[in-house]
């Protein structure tokens, strides 16, 4: 839909950037209530916590569904990526463990074989943060140094296969 444009290539005053953002959100939330979608869909309100530049968040999710995360419950971000190794998935795992405790913000993380599931959110105040943002951005930073695969190229736990 046309209010899901990334407002990147655009350029506007922060006024209008404003306006396109705040009619982009009534547009969401009007669409989310028609259609009753309650998971991952592009229509969803945002909710941002509380004290959050709620403008920039909105931009920095925006850019993140680009890279193919997506929205839980209006609040979490999450995002699955697959590795051609179960070395390269604990590798991921820990890289985010380690950034996550310096940061204290810590994610749900959930491996298999070839995967890693990732989700971000804030507790307290519930909502989307600005940690979470950075967090997904550091998540996709790393992911691509180890090394991503597509889904069918990723390890499988099949019998016989070795993960390595
Ligand atoms: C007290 C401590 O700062 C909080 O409990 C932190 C810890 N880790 C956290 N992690 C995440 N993902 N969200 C939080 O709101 C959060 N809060």
């Amino acid at each position: 839909m046309a209010f899901w444009l990334s407002t990147r290539h655009l350029t506007l005053s922060p006024r209008s950037l404003g306006a396109l953002l705040s009619s982009s959100r009534r547009h969401r939330a009007a669409a989310s209530t028609r259609t009753k979608t309650t998971y991952t869909s592009p229509n969803m309100p945002l909710h941002i916590s509380d004290g959050q530049d709620k403008a920039q968040i909105d931009e920095e999710v925006e850019v993140l569904r680009e890279q193919n995360w997506n929205l839980e419950r209006e609040s979490i971000l999450v995002k699955t990526y697959h590795f051609k190794t179960y070395t390269k998935v604990t590798d991921f795992h820990q890289v985010v463990a380690v950034r996550s405790k310096s940061k204290n913000h810590h994610p749900e993380m959930i491996t298999t074989a070839g995967s890693l599931t990732v989700r971000w959110t804030t507790h307290i105040p519930h909502g989307l943060s600005a940690k979470d943002t950075f967090m997904a951005r550091y998540c996709d930073e790393q992911a691509k140094v180890i090394g991503t695969v597509k889904q069918n190229e990723a390890q499988r736990c099949d019998p016989g296969s070795t993960a390595s």
